[in-house]
């Protein structure tokens, strides 16, 4: 995917001040900078859940957002498999999976078992822990079978060992050909990725690794 001139300002106060950027297939790229750099706002846009002030994305695929845990009304009656099942049940996941129920099962089953998360399966989502949580979004996001994947800081909140998991999946992901660009502040995220686009004064430019 390719972005041209974005511009984006919260009413007065500009955020992003002509990004160009490329986030290519096969690579991991990660999106860094400061706190209140633009990162968030960015991959909003990216994913087009937030409209630019200006400036073109070039998307040319499917395209999901992972977004950092949200809050989940407890009387919202879903469980982890269902939230899941959201992702698996996207218009792109039954292209290439079909419409069958059972296909659906086993794309759930799969996304959370990479994620390490099976057990959580029947549990209610509201009743999960914010790590917990964040790994099944991962797996909503994975069940969707996108070719272009963006992840807001999907390690914040997890564990060592979930955190190392999930930059594996990312670079299996990439090795799939998939587009994945990853909003992080973690080191290791930013030594593993192909790349990494630090957001800076509005604009993006490559780091040493990319
Ligand atoms: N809804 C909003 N209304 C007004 N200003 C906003 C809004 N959302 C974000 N901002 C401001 O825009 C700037 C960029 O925010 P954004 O969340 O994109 O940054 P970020 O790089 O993702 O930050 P962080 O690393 O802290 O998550 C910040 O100064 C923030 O205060």
């Amino acid at each position: 995917m390719r972005a041209s001139a974005l511009y984006y300002a919260y009413g007065h106060t500009p955020v992003l001040s002509g990004i160009d950027l490329e986030i290519p297939p096969g690579r991991v790229t990660a999106i860094a900078g400061t706190n209140g750099a633009g990162k968030t706002t960015l991959v909003e846009i990216l994913a087009g859940v937030r409209i630019p002030d200006s400036g073109v994305v070039d998307r040319r695929a499917t395209v999901v957002l992972v977004v950092q845990r949200p809050h989940v009304p407890d009387e919202l009656p879903l469980t982890a498999g269902d939230v899941v099942a959201l992702g698996a049940q996207s218009p792109a996941a039954r292209q290439q999976r079909g419409q069958g129920r059972r296909a659906r099962t086993a794309a759930v089953a799969a996304a959370l078992d990479r994620v390490g998360a099976s057990e959580l399966c029947p549990i209610p989502f509201a009743d999960l822990s914010g790590g917990q949580r964040q790994r099944v979004l991962i797996a909503q996001g994975l069940a969707v079978g996108a070719r272009i994947l963006l992840l807001d800081e999907p390690a914040a909140g997890l564990d060592a060992d979930s955190r190392a998991r999930t930059r594996e999946i990312l670079a299996e992901e990439a090795r799939r050909g998939v587009a994945v660009a990853c909003v992080t502040h973690d080191r290791d995220d930013l030594e593993s990725a192909d790349r990494v686009l630090w957001i800076e004064d509005g604009a993006a430019r490559l780091g040493v690794n990319g």
